[in-house]
């Protein structure tokens, strides 16, 4: 497994897919210095566990972490460096994030996608398929899957390669 130097890979999948841990494990393969972007938060006790449970399986293994719930773009720049491999983990939650705090999506996605064109460091994302299931009745639901999918193929179309894992088997869709 190797990161490629083209473009960003993007590693798409359900919950509980085991996309984190494929993309973790790309990186960790790379033998370049491994930058984790969290891109959520912690609402409640349940979330503040799975992130210490994640936190822990990062620990020793070599790993800085970064918190950023909303500057995704301003963060990714700060840290471009060539020799580094940034995971972002994950897309949809930045999305979320995003809608809370009522930003512009269309922006805040040109801004990325301008962005990774010139990136020097490997770019990993990770992010959830949630277009998948039925129509939500709900206005906001059916937003969050709007802005989420608009996202994903902006960032395939810049990408590299592109996964969709199910069953933590990862199926490559493009490179
Ligand atoms: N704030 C913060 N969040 C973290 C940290 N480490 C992991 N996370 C968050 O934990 C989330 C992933 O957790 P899970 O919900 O357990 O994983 P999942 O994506 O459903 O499961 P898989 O598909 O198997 O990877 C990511 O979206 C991260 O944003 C951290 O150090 N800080």
């Amino acid at each position: 497994m190797t990161i490629p130097n083209a473009g960003p890979v993007l590693v798409l999948g359900g919950a509980r897919s085991g996309k984190s841990s494929f993309a973790e494990r790309l990186v960790e393969a790379s033998g370049l210095a491994m930058h984790y972007v969290a891109t959520g938060r912690a609402y409640d006790e349940e979330m503040r566990d799975r992130i210490a449970r994640h936190q822990a399986a990062r620990q020793g293994k070599g790993w800085t972490t970064h918190e950023e719930p909303v500057e995704l773009s301003g963060l990714l720049r700060s840290l471009d460096s060539p020799g580094r491999a940034i995971l972002v983990d994950c897309l949809t939650l930045w999305v979320t994030n995003l809608m809370m705090e009522g930003r512009d999506m269309a922006a805040e996605f040109a801004a990325l996608a301008a962005l990774l064109p010139g990136m020097q460091a490997r770019l990993i994302f990770v992010s959830n398929e949630v277009g998948l299931g039925i129509v939500p009745e709900n206005r906001m639901a059916r937003d969050f899957r709007d802005h989420a999918g608009r996202l994903h193929q902006i960032v395939a179309e810049n990408s590299a390669e592109v996964y969709f894992v199910a069953a933590g088997l990862p199926l490559k869709m493009k490179g």
